[in-house]
């Protein structure tokens, strides 16, 4: 028997299963809300015009609910590393996250990876003096 991979047996993505761009769109929406009011982070943000920081957040979105990866510009540490983010700020900005899929009505199983995955490019984003322990 030949088994056909189509969009109705391929698993989906994390990306397809919270409803693809149009989802991901609103999640940017309230996490904007939150990253960008809070007083630790704006601060990075500030000399990033608004277009920039919407492409930032739906980047940062799309990368840990595993999207399309159609993204060519510059890596993570390259990206990061010049902006000396502390671990404090990197878990600040995984938390708003969290708190913006929750509300969103994300199911556990995909939280949990997207927790994962913050775990996997932390060393990247966070600045390599500010990393405890090394
Ligand atoms: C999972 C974590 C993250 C991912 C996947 C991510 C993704 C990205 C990407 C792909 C870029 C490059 C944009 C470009 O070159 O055009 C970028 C830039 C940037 N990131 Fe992040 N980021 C993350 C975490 C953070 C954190 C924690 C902060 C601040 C506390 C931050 C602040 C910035 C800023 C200020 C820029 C430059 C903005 C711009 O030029 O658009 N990022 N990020």
């Amino acid at each position: 028997m030949t088994v056909t991979v189509t969009e109705e047996t391929a698993p989906a993505s994390h990306y397809d299963r919270i409803g693809g761009a149009s989802a991901v769109k609103a999640a940017v929406d309230l996490f904007y809300d939150k990253v960008l009011v809070d007083p630790e982070l704006a601060g990075y943000f500030s000399d990033v015009d608004m277009v920039g920081q919407r492409r930032h957040l739906t980047l940062m979105l799309t990368t840990v609910l595993g999207g399309p990866d159609e993204y060519a510009g510059r890596g993570l540490a390259e990206a990061h590393q010049p902006l000396n983010i502390p671990v404090e700020h990197y878990a600040m900005v995984g938390g708003h996250l969290v708190v913006t899929l929750t509300e969103l009505g994300v199911p556990a199983d995909i939280l949990a990876d997207v927790q994962t995955v913050l775990g996997q490019v932390q060393d990247q984003v966070v600045s390599r003096g500010n990393r405890s322990g090394v």
